[in-house]
């Protein structure tokens, strides 16, 4: 289970923050149960504040069954009805009462479309049962009728200390190696949103990165809106005009999304039709980007960007809560991987053409002669090595891993063997040269008596006797 589900409270009281809210949602549903309330309530506030989480802890603190609806989903208003108006009084099967938490109101379109906003109005004034409906921006004109129908209570973004000591439970809970300035940065980041701050620290220790450094990196991505953030979000709602949204301030080609989407539905979506009609309206995206491109009218990228992002986010029959961790297309790894390759070809042609003083064309003709003999001969390989001063990855680009590591070992022990002969060497020479030493000192020594002996009987007058001596 991801840390956001394992984590989420089950009591009102472990919710963090809104204080102020959490009493009045208590006293509404108070009120409520003993008749004095009929309104529903409209729970407003930022993303990942709690909205959905407050909804449904306080079912489960006054013991109602609690039934979570996507307010876009076209079926939700069927579903409440169907609770509303049944014979039964609205229980559930278990006999209990049941708390009905729409979320994500400011989703709908105004049209009076089945499942619409006008639809949700008829039910929020007749329901009999408690109603929370949540939206992130109650303030759209089209939701002025709603917001006068229902009890607004107001969220505030969770503040970055509160986020903070969240985040210190988790990771003691965890057993994470984290100080808690890195703590206080992913808090910081997360701007109130408590479910983007569990995620960033999750994906931090998933990748076991949990350095400050690694967690200063997450700034980086408030600069510009990267193209996760782009693909969570179409990948997370259910909302046409979030959807669309998820374009605004995109600085990459409508192409490069396209493999984003491709390579990253699967990983998002479970069931197999969604993933199926999600690749059809990625498909159907192509087939218009394809006609931008060809004929030079770029007005087909409208239609283009519309099914890639309200499309392929309408495909899904709910959304998916939690954190999923989305990767780059394989056909980049394959471009880049396919970019080093060339690069390292380059290296061995231009080292062969050096050494060997050849063009790198027939550098290139004789390299599959090179590459067998490596693979042949690793003894005769090593040598070839040696004398290109080729790198392993030049060698398992030439041959392949293990021979690479072969011929690389042989190397290495040539290499050892002859720093050893080296240093023996080394020592024999010396030795040579202190004996050498000491003989010619010797020989100074005699010379150097030789002609004092020689001044002495210069200077003096020579005697027969001494003559003969
Ligand atoms: N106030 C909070 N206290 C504790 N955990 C929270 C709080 N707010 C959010 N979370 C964490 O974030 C997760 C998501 O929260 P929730 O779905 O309630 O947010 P929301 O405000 O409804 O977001 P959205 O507007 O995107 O639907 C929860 O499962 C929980 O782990």
């Amino acid at each position: 289970m991801n840390w956001v589900e394992k984590y989420r409270p089950k009591t009102l009281d472990e919710v963090a923050g809104n204080k102020v809210a959490k009493e009045e949602l208590k006293r509404w549903m108070e009120d409520f149960i003993s008749g004095k309330e009929r309104k529903p309530v409209l729970l407003a506030g930022p993303p990942g504040c709690g909205k959905t989480t407050m909804a449904k802890a306080l079912g489960r603190d006054y013991n109602f069954d609690v039934i979570e609806l996507n307010a876009s989903d076209r079926r939700s208003a069927e579903v409440i009805r169907s609770i509303v108006g049944s014979a039964s009084g609205s229980k559930s099967i278990f006999g209990r009462r049941i708390l009905i938490v729409l979320d994500e109101v400011d989703g709908i379109s105004g049209s009076s479309d089945k499942g619409g906003l006008k639809e949700i109005l008829k039910i929020v004034k007749v329901a009999k049962n408690p109603l929370i409906l949540t939206a992130n921006d109650i303030y759209k004109p089209s939701l002025k009728p709603l917001r006068e129908s229902c009890k607004v209570i107001n969220l505030k973004p969770i503040p970055t200390t509160v986020i903070f000591s969240v985040l210190k439970k988790i990771a003691r809970n965890e057993g994470l190696d984290i100080d808690e300035d890195t703590l206080r940065v992913i808090a910081r980041h997360a701007e109130g949103d408590l479910r983007a701050a569990i995620n960033d620290l999750e994906s931090l220790a998933l990748g076991g990165s949990l350095s400050l450094e690694d967690a200063k990196k997450l700034d980086s991505r408030n600069v510009e809106k990267t193209i996760f953030d782009t693909i969570r979000m179409i990948l997370k709602t259910t909302h046409y005009n979030i959807a669309l949204l998820a374009l605004w301030d995109f600085k990459e080609d409508l192409e490069t999304l396209e493999e984003w989407l491709a390579e990253n539905i699967p990983r998002e979506y479970k069931k197999m039709n969604e993933v199926a009609t999600a690749y059809d309206y990625l498909s159907k995206a192509d087939l218009f980007l394809g006609r931008a491109n060809r004929r030079q009218n770029y007005s087909f990228w409208r239609y283009a960007s519309s099914l890639m992002t309200a499309g392929v986010a309408l495909a899904k029959e709910e959304k998916y809560r939690g954190f999923t961790p989305y990767v780059r297309p394989k056909v980049f790894n394959k471009l880049l991987q396919v970019k080093s390759e060339r690069e390292i070809l380059k290296k061995i042609l231009s080292k062969i053409s050096e050494k060997t003083h050849v063009s790198i064309k027939r550098a290139r003709e004789d390299l599959h002669y090179l590459s067998t003999i490596l693979k042949e001969n690793s003894k005769l390989g090593a040598k070839i090595v040696d004398f290109y001063e080729f790198t392993e990855d030049e060698v398992e680009y030439l041959t392949d891993k293990d021979t690479a590591k072969k011929i690389f070992k042989i190397l290495k022990d040539i290499k050892d063997k002859e720093k050893k002969y080296k240093k023996v060497e080394k020592k024999e020479i010396k030795v040579k040269d202190t004996k050498n030493e000491k003989v010619k000192k010797e020989e100074n020594k005699k010379k150097k008596e030789k002609e004092k002996d020689k001044k002495e009987t210069k200077g003096k007058q020579m005697t027969l006797d001494a003559f003969f001596q």
